[in-house]
């Protein structure tokens, strides 16, 4: 495409709209650009001082240049960013029903078919982002969003490299989208978000990860590492199929993406109009 400069952007060129919700490092807001045409975005605001602190200059650093160029109907577009004395600013796209998660907490879990359509999306977008070398490493309900039309938009590429990483990572967090050979601190490449989506898609269904065990930390990484996988009565043959073929101890077991997205639980409720 061609390539369109990209101009500085500063505070004052937009009008600040709602707060949409507070993240660790700082607030997003809807926020509009004063001239025309008038975009409506996301504006993620992440204080220098906390980066520091964090020690998370590098990752931002990265995620800006992996995301930036990155174009897909089910990834959050980073339009670009500016700084001033004290802050980055985040230009994200703004995603019109907000956080996944809310829904998910509020349903407490999600139906068949609605799980179904999020997972085709999310493989979909997977399959897109390891064409480009970039394994997203923190694919869970907190970094999806969803867009005006209920369609799903993988946020937050915090956590994202190009792959293969083996980069320790300090676990903050939630440890249970964690695979066996990261939570074992061994190499790890794209396949660790074959693993992810296996977990997210047992945790739309029954509303919560397979190996939490909200009392110990240490009993969680056992269960991940054993595959201590158990499946509720409640759920199909088929989906429970699925699960089980991506949630494989052996990386190189796990089910491809083309598979999945061939898959009968997935096949069976992709909308006719697509
Ligand atoms: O989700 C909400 O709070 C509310 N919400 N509602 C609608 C909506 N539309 C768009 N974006 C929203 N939120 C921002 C989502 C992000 C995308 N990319 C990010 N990147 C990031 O945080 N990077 C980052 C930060 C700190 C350290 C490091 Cl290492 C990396 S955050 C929206």
């Amino acid at each position: 495409s061609r390539k369109c400069p990209t101009r500085e952007w500063h505070l004052s060129d937009f009008d600040m709209g709602r707060p949409l919700g507070k993240g660790k490092f700082g607030r997003v807001y809807m926020v509009r650009t004063k001239s025309a045409p008038k975009y409506i975005l996301a504006l993620k605001t992440l204080y220098k001082s906390e980066i520091v602190q964090s020690k998370v200059e590098k990752q931002i650093r990265r995620e800006i240049e992996i995301q930036q160029n990155l174009r897909h109907p089910n990834v959050l577009r980073l339009y670009g960013y500016f700084h001033d004395s004290k802050r980055i600013f985040l230009m994200l796209e703004f995603a019109g029903k907000g956080e996944l998660y809310k829904q998910l907490s509020k349903h407490g879990c999600f139906s068949e078919k609605r799980s179904s359509r999020y997972i085709d999306q999310m493989a979909d977008a997977l399959m897109y982002l390891h064409g480009k070398h970039v394994i997203h490493r923190d694919i869970k309900p907190e970094n999806l969003l969803l867009g005006i039309n209920g369609e799903l938009k993988i946020g937050d590429f915090g956590w994202s490299v190009h792959a293969p990483g083996n980069r320790r990572m300090t676990l903050c967090g939630t440890l249970d989208y964690l695979p066996p050979e990261m939570v074992e601190g061994r190499e790890h490449n794209e396949k660790v978000d074959y693993w992810a989506l296996g977990v997210l898609t047992y945790e739309f269904l029954i509303g919560n990860p397979p190996f939490e065990d909200r009392s110990s930390v240490n009993n969680t990484y056992r269960r991940i590492a054993k595959v201590d996988l158990k499946f509720p009565p409640t759920i199909s043959v088929e989906v429970k199929d699925l699960i089980s073929k991506l949630l494989q101890y052996d990386p190189g077991r796990r089910l491809a993406l083309s598979a999945v997205l061939h898959h009968p639980w997935i096949v069976k409720y992709r909308s006719k109009i697509s």
